[in-house]
């Protein structure tokens, strides 16, 4: 059988478990592929880690530079991580007419648009199923068994971190900090975790998901995005009490005004499959006009359910490495020069249903105050809870839950809430999906 010869560069968690999944299951791998596919050579900086890790099965060096020019090379497994030497190298593979698989979505998010123009041109391939939710094979679907769909939204569960920190803080009370520590430490986390908890890593996958459904070049600089460090536990139980759980959600749907692109904590009603997915674990919906919602669930982060999706990459090379460019399934699942800008809408432009929280002072008339603020700007409200002040408070939280309505003008309802001398510091507000249609 014929030998495909990759260089990975990074043998970390993902290079690790991409390592260690290859070589058992190399029988099985190749009888799909049709070739034998190797490691022959991993750039890593920590050589005694790589050496110890590959067992003299690959040659190993520090200079991941001496690995994208090596003639012998046939495909590059950027596994390093970030931005900067990332590029370079998979630009420089690129010249050298290698073919590239990665699990960066930062790279993707950011550097796509200039990636796959450079890769067209020199006829290569750039695989990136494990950029996003890990070893779910969601680009797959997104870029073939949707072909036939106008995709109308898609919504995840993209980030397995913050996931796996809000399930803890749920069903464990535990505090944020320490849950973190577990998630760096099971190798979930990226190497800034600011990333995971800032929901930037979720904003890099929802970037790729939106180019590939609605054939749009990469916007990252334009997605809205929020995280889950100012959540407090106090939302997540009344979310629950209300019938809803708490998800950091990726959010992008195709308006009649332009495309909402955003992430966000978010409530979700608590019948949705996808408001039961826990842990580490990813979910994606996506909603097709003929097929209407299609759920996607797995393992979106660790060693080996991200080296799936490297490997699976690794045998769509094998198969289709000899093909030319135009036979092959484009990088952003549209033809290149039939990807078309449509704008990114600001988060004020975008309609959403809302969950609001806020302390008022145990006095009469708060309420009708409150709601006839909401009235006047046309918010209907969906239920409402006071809760009555614990022990030696003077002070009560309300929470209302509101039909859909424009962000601005939830914005303009919120001033003027905080405003009103009986409400006490700020309006808690958190988006809410249905998720249904
Ligand atoms: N950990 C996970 O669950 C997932 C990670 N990813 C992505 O996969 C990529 C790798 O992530 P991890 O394996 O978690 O990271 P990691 O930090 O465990 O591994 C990175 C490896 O690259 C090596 N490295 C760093 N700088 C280098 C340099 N200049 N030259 C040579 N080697 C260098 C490090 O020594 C390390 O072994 C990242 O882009 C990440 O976003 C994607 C999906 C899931
Ligand atoms: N840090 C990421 C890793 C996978 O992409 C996550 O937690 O999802
Ligand atoms: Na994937």
């Amino acid at each position: 059988m014929k030998q495909i010869n990759v260089g990975l560069l990074g043998i970390g968690t993902v290079g690790g478990g991409t390592f260690n999944v290859l070589k058992r299951n190399q029988e099985e791998i190749s009888r799909r592929a049709g070739y034998s596919i190797k490691i022959t050579k991993v750039a890593d900086r920590d050589i005694a880690r790589a050496k110890e890790i590959t067992a003299g099965a690959a040659e190993v060096t520090d200079d991941a530079f001496s690995v994208v020019s090596d003639p012998t090379i046939d495909v590059v497994v950027e596994l390093i991580g970030g931005y900067t030497l990332a590029k370079d190298l998979v630009l420089k593979a690129i010249e050298n007419g290698k073919h590239v698989v990665t699990a960066n979505k930062a790279l993707i998010a950011l550097h796509g648009n200039e990636i796959f123009a450079a890769a067209q041109k020199k006829n290569v391939i750039v695989a990136y199923e494990a950029a996003v939710a890990g070893g779910i094979p969601i680009i797959k679907a997104l870029r073939e068994g949707l072909a036939a769909n106008k995709v109308e939204w898609i919504a995840g569960i993209i980030n397995g971190t913050t996931n796996f920190i809000l399930t803890e803080m749920r069903e464990k009370g535990l505090a944020f900090a320490d849950v973190l520590g577990e998630a760096q430490r099971l190798g979930y986390a990226e190497a800034d975790p600011t990333f995971d908890v800032e929901g930037i890593d979720a904003a890099h996958k929802l970037t790729i998901m939106s180019a590939i459904g609605f054939g749009i070049p990469m916007q990252f600089d334009k997605a809205y995005t929020e995280g889950i460090t100012k959540l407090t536990a106090k939302d997540i139980r009344y979310a629950e009490e209300l019938g809803y759980r708490v998800k950091l959600l990726g959010i992008t749907k195709r308006t009649e005004d332009g495309v909402e692109l955003r992430v966000h904590p978010t409530l979700i009603p608590e019948k949705r499959l996808i408001a039961n997915v826990n842990g580490a674990m990813n979910a994606v919906v996506v909603k097709g006009d003929a097929v209407g919602p299609t759920l996607y669930y797995g393992a979106g982060a660790g060693a080996e359910p991200t080296a799936s999706a490297v490997i699976a990459d690794l045998v769509d090379v094998a198969r289709m490495h000899n093909a030319s460019v135009d036979q092959r399934v484009p990088y952003l699942a549209f033809q290149p020069e039939q990807i078309k800008p449509l704008a990114i809408l600001p988060i004020e432009a975008i309609s959403s249903a809302y969950y609001l929280r806020m302390r008022a002072s145990d006095k009469p008339g708060v309420l009708a105050d409150v709601t006839k603020i909401l009235g006047d700007r046309q918010i209907s409200i969906d239920a409402m809870m006071q809760k009555e002040p614990q022990d030696n408070e003077t002070e009560a939280d309300i929470i209302i839950l509101t039909h859909i309505t424009v962000e601005k003008n939830m914005n303009a309802a919120i001033a003027a809430i905080e405003a009103l001398p009986a409400i006490v510091g700020s309006v808690t507000r958190l988006r809410m999906e249905e998720l249904g249609k």
